[in-house]
């Protein structure tokens, strides 16, 4: 129950704070598949810490605010090209996609290899890099039976393992070759990989290249599918509700303006945009059962007792969609957040201290982005029939059919033109 849920993380904080155990003793660095035995989750605890401290700081993430506005200037630009005066039908899932991987690995590399805009669309190295972060989230959805079913792991059941590890060491050939293209750069820039090569030259024993590689991957990971996800579903909610939508353009005319175009910084005028995000959060949570936690000692949830070391499995989508909890739970409806309180109920981002670390770039991001396509286009479903809703497994909640919808400029748009 989520009361449990959140005892159990309040009382026990500490409790949950491990990751599980592969066959070899290694530590799993990703959920329920693993993503292979990936060895850079044995250096989990450095992981962490550097990303509180100099990945994700506040100060990085507004650091970087230049390149999601770029990024998101670019996205506005590419709708407006393929959208005239009229309406046109667009497809958003992949354009999401793109814009997402290309601010990530912006701020990882400073690489773009997706879009039709990229300078390196057409060389070898984005396509291998698309192959295999492609393949790796398509295993890291794949459902295990050998995590629950224990003894299966023997025999390398479904041949996941085995899979896992010929993509794991792909990627690690592919981001070995990044690292050492920007060590051999001679002037640093400002990306992830140079601030850590740069603390690396000082600390080689804490900055490793097995920590810069499990950043990127951590990073890639967490950080990009869930906020075009977020994206996705806000969209479908919003073609789905157009009273909502209304609300949130005058909210955006109202607080903003018709003749310039929103600024990050501004994102606290705009509360029901944020309320938008919240309600899509709460409904269509990325990571639906957050990520698997394994307990260290013998302890009690719910009335339950979970001996030490056993998988825990937080179903964060069920206690969204709880109506003990949320009034009319199933239905759409920014306005709830209003009531006081009613944020801290949501577990999209999970809570203690494995909690995303991505929370307030996350937001930020999204909120951003969706307002200026709210303020620079008009937007209305591709028919009468209602954005069909349904999920699909893969490593995050994503829509089972791409998401299409018609969408024409605002005179505004001509400001992210120039
Ligand atoms: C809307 C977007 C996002 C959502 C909904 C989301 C949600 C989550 C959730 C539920 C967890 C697991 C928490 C738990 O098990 O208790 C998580 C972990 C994590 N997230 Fe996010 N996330 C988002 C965006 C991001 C971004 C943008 C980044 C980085 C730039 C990021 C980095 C991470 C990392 C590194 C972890 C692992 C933390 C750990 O295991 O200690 N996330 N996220």
């Amino acid at each position: 129950s989520p009361t449990a849920f959140q005892e159990c993380f309040t009382k026990n904080d500490v409790v949950l704070a491990n990751r599980p155990r592969n066959l070899s003793g290694k530590h799993i660095f990703y959920n329920y598949t693993t993503v292979g035995s990936c060895s850079y989750g044995e250096h989990w605890r450095n992981l962490r810490r550097i990303i509180a401290t100099d990945v994700l700081s506040s100060q990085r993430i507004l650091s970087f605010s230049e390149i999601r506005k770029d990024e998101t200037h670019r996205l506005v630009q590419k709708l407006a090209k393929e959208s005239s005066s009229e309406f046109a039908q667009v497809e958003l899932t992949s354009t999401f996609r793109d814009m997402t991987y290309n601010n990530m690995m912006r701020m990882i590399a400073g690489k773009r290899y997706y879009g039709d805009d990229s300078e390196l669309k057409d060389v070898d190295e984005a396509k291998e890099f698309r192959e295999t972060v492609t393949e790796l989230l398509k295993l890291a959805g794949v459902s295990n039976k050998a995590d629950y079913l224990p003894f299966l792991k023997w025999f390398d059941f479904e041949g996941l393992n085995k899979k896992l590890t010929t993509t794991h060491k792909r990627f690690d050939v592919f981001v070995s070759a990044l690292i050492k293209e920007q060590r051999s750069k001679k002037q640093r820039e400002d990306s992830m990989i140079d601030h850590l090569l740069i603390l690396q030259e000082s600390q080689p024993d804490y900055y490793t290249d097995q920590v810069i590689k499990g950043l990127t991957l951590a990073m890639l990971f967490a950080g990009t599918d869930s906020s075009g996800a977020t994206l996705e579903w806000a969209f479908c909610n919003l073609l789905n509700h157009p009273e909502v939508l209304k609300k949130a353009r005058y909210e955006l005319d109202t607080q903003i303006g018709r003749d310039r175009l929103l600024n990050e910084s501004e994102l606290s005028k705009l509360p029901y945009l944020k309320n938008i995000i919240l309600e899509t959060l709460r409904l269509y949570p990325p990571a639906p059962l957050l990520i698997p936690h394994v307990s260290s000692e013998d302890i009690t949830i719910g009335g339950f007792n979970i001996p030490s070391d056993t998988l825990v499995i937080v179903n964060g989508w069920g206690m969204q969609r709880d109506p003990k909890l949320w009034s009319d739970a199933t239905s759409f409806k920014p306005e709830r957040f209003e009531k006081e309180g009613e944020d801290k109920k949501l577990s999209a981002f999970g809570l203690g201290r494995r909690a995303c670390p991505g929370e307030f770039m996350a937001l930020h991001g999204v909120s951003f982005t969706l307002g200026l396509l709210i303020q620079c286009f008009d937007w209305k479903r591709v028919s009468a029939e209602e954005i069909d809703m349904q999920e699909q497994t893969w490593f995050n909640l994503t829509k089972l059919h791409p998401l299409k919808a018609m969408c024409k400029p605002r005179p505004i748009v001509n400001k992210a033109l120039n």
